[in-house]
């Protein structure tokens, strides 16, 4: 079909569809100065491209009626192939739900759960999906409140005593701030089985937008997987529409692991191959952007430079 003067993603053969553009490590700082040319030109072209990916698939268990009330936006609802579900609870429709995708990393192809910012009344769900899904870190990169709007339930303890979320205990074991992240340690128990889980909280992404300088996200990402047990459990990862922030974080943590073993490096496929999974994943070309310039801060030996 044609839909505003271009062919829609749809009508393109299977085979003319570009899925990856993998560019050489070594031609990477011209690569960029090439695509941010004349206002980041090309870059637009290309995050353009990414526009359809995805989009054909169904998303029918989060239109339910007795769903609707768990989404936090309308729009941002996960497909039904990759969603994650919840042990049901006798059958009762819905109750699987939770607005929630599997998301491919470096290391997995369901390495990341990729999920909205709990509202108040899905916090419980939020707390059975970690149990359930046995993971062992929460990576949240949202403030609960930013200017003036609700972003995020604060669905963790307060203070150190011990909270209930269904029949999920909390406990805040130590907390550790620094300028632009809080790292945290949660008992996580059920009935007489405890759990350590790790809460990496980004406190300085403002929605929509970019880490500001976009180095403190590199630095970010290697203060978790520093210290994120490489194990084979999946590890959330939220916002507050769980897309934009979400995928950015995704994607940058994806090809600081891959550089080590790779002389070329393919964004574009990264962004891809989410979206397949997730909608919006990497919301803008702001986020986009941000990407190859954290990777070029990285090529260039910038990370390394101690703040004083
Ligand atoms: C319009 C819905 C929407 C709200 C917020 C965001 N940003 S975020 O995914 O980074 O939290 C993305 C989409």
């Amino acid at each position: 079909g044609v839909v505003d003067g271009k062919e829609d993603a749809l009508s393109i053969p299977e085979s003319e569809i570009i899925t990856s553009r993998p560019i050489r490590l070594k031609d990477f700082a011209e690569h960029y100065r090439i695509m941010s040319a004349d206002s980041d030109f090309r870059f637009s072209e290309e995050f353009e491209m990414l526009k359809h990916v995805g989009r054909d698939r169904s998303c029918a268990a989060a239109d339910f009626p007795v769903n609707r009330p768990k989404n936090r936006f309308t729009n941002i609802l996960p497909y039904d192939h990759s969603r994650v579900k919840l042990l049901p609870t006798d059958d009762e429709e819905g109750s699987d739900y939770i607005n929630a995708n599997y998301i491919p990393g470096y290391n997995s192809p369901r390495e990341f759960i990729v999920t909205q910012g709990p509202l108040h009344s899905t916090r419980d769900d939020f707390w059975r999906m970690t149990w359930e899904q046995n993971s062992r870190a929460i990576v949240m990169l949202t403030r609960c409140i930013e200017k003036g709007r609700e972003k995020c339930d604060h669905y963790w303890p307060l203070d150190t005593q011990p909270v209930y979320y269904g029949d999920i205990q909390v406990t805040i074991l130590n907390e550790s701030q620094y300028q632009d992240w809080t790292i945290s340690e949660f008992r996580v128990s059920r009935g007489d089985q405890s759990r350590m889980v790790r809460h990496f909280h980004f406190t300085t992404w403002p929605d929509f937008g970019v880490p500001d300088p976009p180095i403190t996200l590199v630095k970010f990402v290697r203060a978790f997987r520093d210290r994120v047990i490489p194990d084979s459990k999946p590890v959330i990862v939220h916002c507050s529409a769980g897309v934009g922030r979400s995928g950015t974080f995704i994607a940058l943590d994806r090809i600081l692991q891959h550089l080590h073993k790779y002389d070329s490096v393919d964004i574009f496929g990264i962004v891809y191959e989410m979206r397949k999974e997730r909608v919006w994943m990497v919301q803008n070309e702001q986020q986009y952007i941000c990407i190859h310039q954290c990777l070029l801060c990285v090529l260039e030996g910038k990370e390394n430079i101690l703040e004083p």
